[in-house]
């Protein structure tokens, strides 16, 4: 089974998450990880999309966040576009897969991951590499169930 993770990030905490999801998945599936700049628009016999971003303002990024973001930090972040906007850019016939989410934040929360960031360092909350890396692998345990019928 092919999945695709594709992730945005900033400062590095979401792109650490992206792959423990994908070092997860890829117990019993073959997982590609790849920068929301480098992502395709277009695949065959996907059989799972994980898209994971930070939030900002209590919502995916848009250019004006994106843009605070830069100015907070020294040497550039790691991605230029937005998962937002490359989601939207998808052709309809990409958008018939599977699809999981996930997103970073700074505040604890059940279904996000949690980064702390201090200023030019890349600070993730301790447990959340593996709490991503469990995800990924339930995720793929659950598309082979659903695969198998
Ligand atoms: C412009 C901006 C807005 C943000 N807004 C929120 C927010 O509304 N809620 C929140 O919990 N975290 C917020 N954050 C924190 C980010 O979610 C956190 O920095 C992110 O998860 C780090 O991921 P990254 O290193 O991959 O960029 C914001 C960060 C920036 C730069």
């Amino acid at each position: 089974m092919q999945v695709l993770v594709v992730f945005e990030s900033m400062f590095g905490n979401t792109e650490i998450i992206a792959r423990a999801i994908g070092k997860g998945l890829a117990t019993s599936c073959e997982v590609d990880v790849v920068n929301v700049d480098d992502a395709p628009a277009q695949w065959d016999g996907l059989g799972l999309l994980v898209v994971g971003g930070p939030t900002h303002a209590h919502g995916m990024t848009r250019p004006g966040t994106r843009k605070s973001a830069r100015q907070e930090v020294e040497g550039g972040v790691r991605s230029a576009t937005g998962v937002r906007e490359w989601l939207s850019a998808l052709p309809t016939a990409s958008r018939r897969v599977p699809f999981a989410v996930f997103d970073t934040r700074l505040r604890r929360a059940r279904w996000s991951f949690f980064a702390d960031v201090g200023k030019n360092a890349t600070i993730l909350a301790d447990d959340e590499q593996e709490r991503a890396e469990a995800w990924g692998a339930a995720l793929a345990t659950r598309l082979l169930q659903t695969a198998a019928g």
